[in-house]
């Protein structure tokens, strides 16, 4: 071995020895606010700052998201000293939401797949989860109806956000893209798909199952088949990725929401999700959102979806930017209180960090 050489690697022992000496002693200070901290441990807004100013104060030559990745990790092993958590994900294992709660939560909390999302909203709400994943909408494919109809039934809050860009993998046992003769999928993923299957996989069976990960399965135990899916159920189902990439708007990005009993304090770049209907009169709808321009609040999405049980009523979902602390939110939320025949707001939340 050359002299640089090996005084490079007696550097990089030293630096290390360095980290884990600072790492350690960052993990005791965790314990420490652990232990004077009230209420929840867990604390998203507190997170989502340090990831902030950890990719403002970046120097390199790491990338801002590789430097968050690894503090994302070091808080989650901090927090799990304090609490570990339980984080339900609407599964199975392999699927992008699994990918959007490690995304989140880093690796440490003990995560539970469950089968539907009215299992996350249930497990959450029962005690034996204390955060559950669910996806609320994708960018080329709109909003998953059941997540908004149980955010509006369900007492529990949004405490944060999450942002998953989606890639989509064609993976199977066939060595090749010739000898595919099937390829399984969720709906939602053929569809994102389509351009690609028609220009490469035109004549070949194309099968909607129940999930991405449930459509791995199904290619590991079939000759010829494939699927479409996250890298993750590669990896789990001993799949060969024949083509990477493969989905047809490549922005195409997940949001997911993470619900707990608890809502997020002010990171100082938060959201605010609510729900509202206005009286059955003519500008009622234009009076619902008046207060929100006029106190110069931005809103990032307004969705109407039908009000259950009513013929041609509509509920309307809206996200705001900032807190409902943040006193120009605070003071339209109000005016708003007074026009709607009906509130609710979902909770406030620091915009997702990574
Ligand atoms: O600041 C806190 O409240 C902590 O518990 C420390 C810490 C961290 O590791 O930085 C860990 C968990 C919380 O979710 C937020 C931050």
């Amino acid at each position: 071995m050359s002299d640089e050489l090996q005084r490079i690697r007696d550097r990089i022992d030293r630096l290390d020895a360095d980290i884990l000496e600072r790492l350690s002693e960052r993990a005791r200070c965790a314990q420490r606010v652990g232990e004077i901290k009230q209420g929840n441990l867990y604390r998203p807004d507190r997170e989502a700052q340090v990831l902030r100013r950890l990719a403002d104060e970046n120097p390199g030559p790491l990338p801002d998201h590789a430097v968050q990745r690894i503090f994302r990790e070091i808080m989650s092993a901090c927090l799990a000293l304090e609490q570990p958590l339980r984080v339900a994900y609407l599964g199975p294992a392999g699927t992008f939401t699994e990918s959007a709660a490690r995304k989140h939560f880093g690796a440490a909390p003990a995560f539970s797949a469950l089968a539907a999302i009215d299992d996350v909203f249930r497990a959450v709400e029962a005690g034996n989860a204390d955060y559950g994943i669910v996806p609320v909408e994708n960018s080329t494919e709109g909003v998953i109806g059941r997540t908004l109809d149980l955010l509006l039934a369900s007492p529990l809050k949004i405490c944060g956000e999450v942002r998953l860009r989606i890639h989509q993998n064609l993976m199977s046992r066939a060595p090749e893209l010739g000898a595919v003769t099937k390829v399984y999928s969720h709906a939602q993923s053929l569809a994102q798909c389509h351009e690609w299957l028609d220009r490469n996989l035109r004549t070949v069976p194309r099968v909607a199952v129940a999930s991405n990960a449930e459509a791995a399965r199904l290619a590991s135990d079939e000759d010829g088949a494939a699927a479409i899916g996250a890298e993750a159920a590669a990896g789990l189902y001993d799949l060969r990725i024949l083509a990477a990439n493969i989905e047809d708007e490549p922005r195409n990005t997940t949001r997911f929401v993470v619900i707990a009993q608890h809502d997020s304090g002010v990171s100082g770049q938060d959201r605010t999700s609510l729900v509202c209907s206005a009286p059955n009169r003519p500008g009622a709808v234009h009076g619902l959102l008046e207060p929100f321009a006029r106190h110069g609040v931005s809103m990032s999405k307004l969705q109407s979806r039908p009000a259950r049980g009513g013929m041609w009523e509509y509920v309307f979902y809206v996200d705001l930017e900032g807190h409902q602390a943040d006193p120009p939110v605070a003071a339209a939320l109000a005016e708003l209180t007074e026009r709607a025949s009906f509130v609710k707001i979902l909770g406030s939340y620091p915009v997702a960090a990574i």
